[in-house]
């Protein structure tokens, strides 16, 4: 019996440097080296090991628990241990039976020839960690939804695993690895030679089984390992020298990007370093500039340039990097080809880990920004480059084609370009026409990304390309995979241009408002008591002390008397809000980009889940068999009706069924559960009541939805008649109840219901918001 508790390591944060040296065990070269495996692990732990998988690839199973059994022990009693990931190979049984046994085990690791990912998922415990063996890209992409680690390899050919498939080399684990999006772990005849390189290429770990368990001292086996994992850093250049990238999702999560722009100026703030300052603090970096030239511009366009000299140009780059470490570099207006070639050499001898080079040649105005001569001189230097990004008329440029005129031309230049480069590309879609303004990121291996976007009818587009590339360089400095990164970096842009025209600067193409995000972050963060509430007097007598300024407008489902009429004009502020919201815009227009659809439905599901137990306590509570046989119909609606409709969506639409609830749903949905039981039933009903009553006025703002919508199922449940029809019986029980009620529980109601409107904002901002 083993004497470890049960204290999952997967609850513990997941540090980058969990995978660095990963110890997978085998007995018999233990044994033939003098020692047992749990003897063997102790070892590897005491010299820093933080990651065990214990394999028995001929034991039975008996054999195999009492093993992971005595592993459990022996990491309870080294020092170490407690911190350290406990895998098992292959069997889950094995895995769950040593649970069962009261041994803390945090995950399985899984093969090809094992059931598939998403099955074993389904039969783990939660936060289990889930590894899944892979060796080529197709495997990893069908895996990354279900696994939270990738064991790639055989990185050389090795006597331990007889069944391996042919040897990847560093090229084909840094290909698995910049396809995937999880951490990828190397393994497969590792030497302690080849460790600094894997890490250069990618690799999460290396994952080790003869080097430690069959060298006579596994202790200084491990410490050489790992001195030769830290040696590699977080400064892969000659991964770049070699035309390869790292890939972002390998490296570890920095706290705070360094970020320097090497880029021209704009007076006015909306293009050139003043906008990659301002997009690479709002994406989370810390920004620097080097100028390579002063432009007197605004607005309506270019007046005149001015190009200091290139020996000044050295002297800001030294200043930069005699100084000051860099996790990313973007370059913008680069101007000539002296200059290219001053950035260039500089380059030379500090290349940073992620290098976006945004190729500037025109203006969103029209005018040159690049010297016509130093077009090849531009093409050389984008080989330099993780990504470029190009908008259309560059990319033509670049490419020796005519400019493209559809998406699926631009991606074909953009695959020709990657192929021959070996240097990714972001397709930019921005000059095109039509409703989408999608980027797509195409790597060299044909791997693409694609982040929809609507295109906004606005000419606040000035400085767009240098806004993107600048968040783009900060995420993927960040650690972010390029699938995140031109994630988060799409979305805050198609914020920050559809609020561009609200600054009211300058009367041409304006500015993009690069900070609009960090504002409704900071209203949300802000930790006073929401306002809203305060519209209600301490004690409540009368339905016009609520309120009593705001004009009244119409509600879909309308009140059900003097009270409810009070609480829909006081929530006519939150109300707006919601309206206004991107989430509910794009929704209802049908533009919101599916990933933030997903993430809301997950959120959704968890939500109702939670919401069904509020409608159930309050169904116990209730004062009449009709009331309570209200919210228990509802209570069964929700679980059963609406959270199938979630499910289908998700799967249909090949989305992870994640409905593990994020801290704003458990807010919501503790605050209603919480309101069900123990507050008096006014204030539980009044809590309850505005998910039924906002969700019925969106469908009907929402309208008359076209057959091709693509939410058009989700929006017709909030118009759905029954759910019209139990929001009126709501409305007249809380009218009933707050009419019966003393005016101190009144009072409490009302600011209740105004909480939950609050709540429903923040739960529907929720999904633009993430990442
Ligand atoms: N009208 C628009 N609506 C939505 N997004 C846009 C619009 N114009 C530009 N963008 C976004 O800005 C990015 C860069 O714009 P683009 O005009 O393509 O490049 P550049 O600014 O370098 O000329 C686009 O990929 C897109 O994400
Ligand atoms: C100094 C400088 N660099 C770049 C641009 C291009 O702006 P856009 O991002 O709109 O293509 C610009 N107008 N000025
Ligand atoms: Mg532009």
């Amino acid at each position: 019996m083993s004497g470890a508790k049960q204290d999952p390591v997967a609850d513990q944060p997941r540090d980058a440097d969990r995978w660095a040296v990963y110890l997978v065990t085998d007995a018999n070269q233990c044994a033939a080296s003098g020692r047992s495996v749990p003897d063997t692990v102790s070892a590897a732990v005491a010299a820093g090991v933080r990651a065990i998988q214990v394999r028995a690839k001929d034991a039975h199973g008996g054999g195999f628990l009492e093993e992971v059994l005595a592993v459990a022990d022996a990491l309870a009693a080294t020092p170490g241990g407690q911190d350290t990931a406990l895998i098992v190979n292959d069997r889950i049984d094995v895995a769950l039976a040593a649970r069962a046994a009261g041994a803390r085990v945090d995950g399985v690791h899984v093969g090809q020839s094992d059931l598939p990912a998403g099955r074993v998922r389904e039969m783990l415990w939660p936060g289990a960690i889930l590894g899944v063996s892979v060796g080529e890209p197709a495997e990893a992409a069908a895996a990354a939804p279900h696994a939270d680690y990738l064991g790639v390899g055989p990185v050389v050919d090795t006597a331990t695993k007889p069944d391996a498939r042919a040897s990847l080399g560093l090229g084909g684990v840094a290909a698995v690895c910049a396809a995937s999006p999880l951490p990828c772990v190397a393994i497969g005849g590792i030497d302690v030679a080849a460790t600094p390189r894997l890490r250069a290429v990618g690799a999460a770990g290396v994952a080790i089984v003869s080097g430690i368990c069959a060298h006579p001292d596994p202790g200084a086996a491990s410490t050489a390992y790992l001195d030769a994992w830290r040696s590699a850093k977080n400064r892969p250049p000659s991964a770049r020298a070699e035309g390869r990238s790292m890939p972002a999702s390998a490296r570890p999560h920095l706290r705070l990007p360094r970020v320097l722009s090497i880029a021209g100026t704009d007076p006015t703030g909306g293009a050139g370093t003043a906008a990659d300052l301002k997009s690479i603090t709002a994406a989370g970096g810390y920004g620097m500039a080097v100028v390579t030239s002063l432009v007197a511009q605004n607005t309506r366009g270019v007046r005149g340039v001015h190009l200091p000299p290139i020996a000044f140009l050295n002297e800001q780059l030294a200043a930069v990097s005699d100084d000051v470490e860099l996790d990313a570099v973007k370059t913008g207006m680069l101007a000539t080809a002296d200059i290219i070639a001053a950035v260039g050499a500089w380059l030379d001898a500090h290349a940073p880990a992620v290098l976006v080079v945004d190729p500037v040649m025109v203006a969103t105005s029209g005018d040159r920004l690049l010297d016509a001569d130093a077009e090849a001189a531009m093409r050389a230097f984008c080989r330099r480059a993780t990504v470029i990004t190009p908008n259309t008329d560059e990319l033509a440029v670049l490419t020796h084609q005519r400019p493209a005129t559809t998406q699926a031309e631009a991606i074909a230049q953009a695959r020709g370009w990657a192929q021959e480069t070996g240097t990714a590309v972001v397709v930019k879609t921005g000059h095109l026409h039509g409703p989408s303004a999608a980027n797509l990121w195409v790597g060299p291996h044909g791997e693409t990304h694609r982040v929809d976007a609507p295109r906004i009818e606005t000419t606040a587009t000035h400085g767009t390309g240098c806004s993107l590339a600048s968040a783009l360089a900060t995420r993927l400095g960040s650690g972010e995979s390029p699938a995140e990164a031109l994630g988060w970096a799409t979305r805050w842009l198609s914020e920050a241009i559809a609020n561009g025209a609200d600054q009211r600067v300058g009367s041409g193409h304006g500015p993009v408002d690069h900070a609009h995000r960090a504002r409704r972050l900071q209203r949300a963060a802000d930790p006073r008591p929401w306002t809203e509430a305060d519209a209600v007097p301490r004690q409540w007598h009368h339905p016009d002390d609520v309120a009593p300024g705001l004009t009244p407008d119409a509600a879909a489902c309308p009140p059900a008397g003097p009270w409810t009429s009070a609480l829909w004009r006081a929530a006519a502020p939150v109300r707006a809000r919601i309206a206004a919201s991107s989430f509910v815009t794009g929704l209802l227009r049908g533009t919101l980009d599916q990933e933030s659809f997903a993430f809301y439905l997950s959120q959704d599901a968890a939500y109702l889940t939670g919401y069904a137990r509020a409608l159930a306590a309050l169904a116990v509570r209730a004062p009449s068999a009709a009331q309570a046989a209200l919210w228990a119909s509802a209570s069964a609606h929700c679980e059963l009706g609406e959270a199938e409709l979630h499910r289908t969506w998700l799967a249909a639409h090949s989305e992870p069924l994640d409905v593990r609830s994020g801290p704003i749903t458990d807010g919501y949905v503790w605050f209603l559960i919480g309101h069900g039981l123990a507050s008096p039933y006014v204030v539980g009903v009044a809590a309850a009541l505005p998910c039924m009553w906002l969700y019925a006025q969106t469908g009907a703002d929402a309208g008359a939805v076209p057959h091709d919508h693509p939410y058009g199922a989700w929006i017709a449940t909030y118009q759905d008649p029954e759910a019209l029809a139990a929001t009126t019986d709501a409305l007249g029980v809380v009218e009933d109840a707050l009419e019966r009620a003393s005016a101190l529980e009144r009072a409490d109601a009302a600011r209740a219901f105004l909480t939950a409107c609050r709540h429903e904002a923040e739960f529907f901002d929720q999904a633009t918001r993430r990442g």
